[in-house]
């Protein structure tokens, strides 16, 4: 198969920085591994550490071989294509230094002047780091360059609003791509194509047939080491505002009518306008928060929310969401979609619950205790695929069903051949395709909706912790389904 190998130069601001090793580094390998990158290839890292070319690349080494199986050879070759520079972005003599290294590796690596600047820093660069590029030529190439923004875009709408005014004086919205990270997982990707490529669901899809729709990000580890940020954020900005919201855009959108970026964002966009809007008033209606204490977690002690490294020991913040969002369109009237992502939960795990209604007069009904409503549920992670709950007849029994599922695992054998999330998103970005990238307009109405929650519950001081680490969130959570005859589904 020939694969497209785009050239450029890749530079990231904050190489030092943990998600440059964590993430970015290996996924950078992959792509060198998997054939996706062209030998005319670097990659330049900038942070305030005085290191050497030689100090970055054995850091790079180590970052990548702690991600790859142990016996595995790796290409050296891939290593001579790091360079660094020590770097203040605040220093406009950085930006010249930078300027000239650039020019000389477009010579060396033959690299066409194309670049991608890659933010990997904290989020109050992000507008300083744009304008100095554009004002000190750095973008001024005969190539195209490209900006990557990290998480978070903004705290709210009107610092969202500020910062993308701030971008979009250096750069055009087509050259931005901001960053969220689940877009770029496998099963998310999946969605579109679950939907919109089987004549089996689609149909079905919309108020007449399905229940409700239930998203769940739950995580086992605490907030680490990211308290100074977490803090300030809570689990409504760090993942309701992008992950959760751009995962029910894709559930709920209509087909585009083209698979270009364009169309696609244009149908997400038409989703979050069509959520109810939340009010002061009726935010405890529709959402819950939650906060974790202490507990066991994976079979350790842990510790509660504000026992942790640089949290406040009153603190007010959520480290829990559930929610319940409303579509207010012709396919979703009345279907509720319930959301709710966590810290310190039982389970790590990211699923997908498509809960079908109940036929309207059952055979089986009175029979078999076990009928179940049909589900589809598209596992994210750890798994990667998709379950269909059915009911079939019992062996032996007569007319008696028993519930069966129908699984689909992606990469189950070998899950280290499922590209990483950064993988390919960034390759999307070397090939100039911004389809799995957030548009300002998604982001700003993201903002919208969450503002009015975040307004309120900083308001009203709650009542916590009221969730044991190691559970699966507060009672509250449960209680949002029961109201409406729904449970959460176990994931
Ligand atoms: N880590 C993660 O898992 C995730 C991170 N993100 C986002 O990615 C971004 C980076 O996060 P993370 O890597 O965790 O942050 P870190 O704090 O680990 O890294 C920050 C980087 O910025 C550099 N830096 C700080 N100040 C300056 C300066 N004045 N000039 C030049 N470089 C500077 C630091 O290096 P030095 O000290 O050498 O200057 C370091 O390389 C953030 O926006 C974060 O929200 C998003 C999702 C997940
Ligand atoms: O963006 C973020 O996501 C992670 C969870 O990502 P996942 O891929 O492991 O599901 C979360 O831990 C972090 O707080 C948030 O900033």
């Amino acid at each position: 198969m020939n694969v497209d190998k785009p050239k450029s130069i890749l530079v990231i601001f904050g190489a030092t920085g943990d998600l440059a090793n964590r993430k970015l580094f290996p996924s950078i390998y992959r792509l060198y591994k998997n054939g996706k990158l062209s030998e005319d290839f670097a990659v330049v890292g900038v942070a305030r550490r005085p290191l050497t070319n030689e100090d970055f690349r054995s850091n790079v080494e180590h970052s990548v071989t702690s991600s790859r199986p142990e016996n595995e050879q790796i290409n050296a070759d891939f290593f001579s294509h790091f360079y660094y520079q020590p770097f203040d972005v605040t220093d406009l003599a950085s930006y010249q230094k930078l300027k000239s290294l650039l020019h000389s590796l477009d010579e060396k690596h033959h690299t066409g002047e194309n670049r991608i600047f890659y933010l990997a820093m904290a989020p109050n660069f992000f507008g300083t780091i744009a304008e100095n590029l554009k004002n000190e030529g750095l973008t001024d190439t005969n190539g195209w360059s490209r900006l990557v923004i990290e998480k978070p875009f903004g705290h709210d709408y009107p610092s969202a609003k500020k910062l993308n005014e701030q971008i979009r004086q250096a750069f055009n919205e087509d050259q931005i791509y901001r960053i969220d990270h689940y877009l770029g997982k496998e099963m998310v990707q999946n969605i579109e194509v679950i939907r919109f490529a089987n004549a089996m669901f689609e149909p079905l899809w919309n108020n007449q047939y399905i229940a409700n729709i239930q998203i769940t990000s739950s995580e086992t580890l605490g907030v680490g080491e990211r308290g100074r940020y977490y803090d300030k954020s809570g689990a409504l900005r760090d993942m309701v505002q992008n992950h959760m919201l751009q995962m029910l855009a894709l559930l709920a959108m209509e087909p585009p009518i083209k698979l270009t970026p364009d169309e696609i964002r244009s149908e997400k966009v038409k989703v979050l306008r069509a959520l109810r809007d939340m009010t002061a008033e009726n935010v405890d209606h529709y959402f819950v928060r939650g906060q974790y204490g202490h507990g066991i977690s994976n079979g350790e002690k842990v510790d509660g929310y504000r026992d942790e490294t640089a949290i406040e020991s009153d603190s007010n913040t959520e480290t829990f969401v559930a929610g319940k969002l409303m579509i207010d369109n012709f396919r979703w009237a009345g279907v509720p979609f319930y959301i709710r992502t966590g810290k310190r939960m039982e389970i790590k795990a990211t699923e997908i619950v498509i809960q079908f209604k109940d036929l309207p007069m059952n055979l089986y009904f009175n029979k078999g205790k076990d009928i179940q409503p049909n589900l589809l549920v598209i596992h994210i992670h750890p798994d990667e695929g998709v379950t269909l709950h059915l009911n079939a007849e019992k062996r032996g029994v007569g007319t008696t069903s028993t519930p069966v599922k129908l699984n689909y695992y992606s990469h189950n054998e070998d899950k280290i051949n499922t590209p990483e999330a950064y993988e390919v998103l960034l390759y999307d970005c070397m090939l100039g395709d911004s389809t799995n990238f957030t548009h300002w307009d998604e982001v700003a109405l993201s903002w919208k909706f969450v503002d009015v929650i975040s307004q309120a519950w900083q308001n009203k001081k709650a009542n916590f912790p009221n969730y044991e680490s190691g559970s699966m969130g507060p009672k509250e959570s449960n209680q949002l389904l029961d109201k409406d005859g729904f449970h959460w589904w176990s994931i």
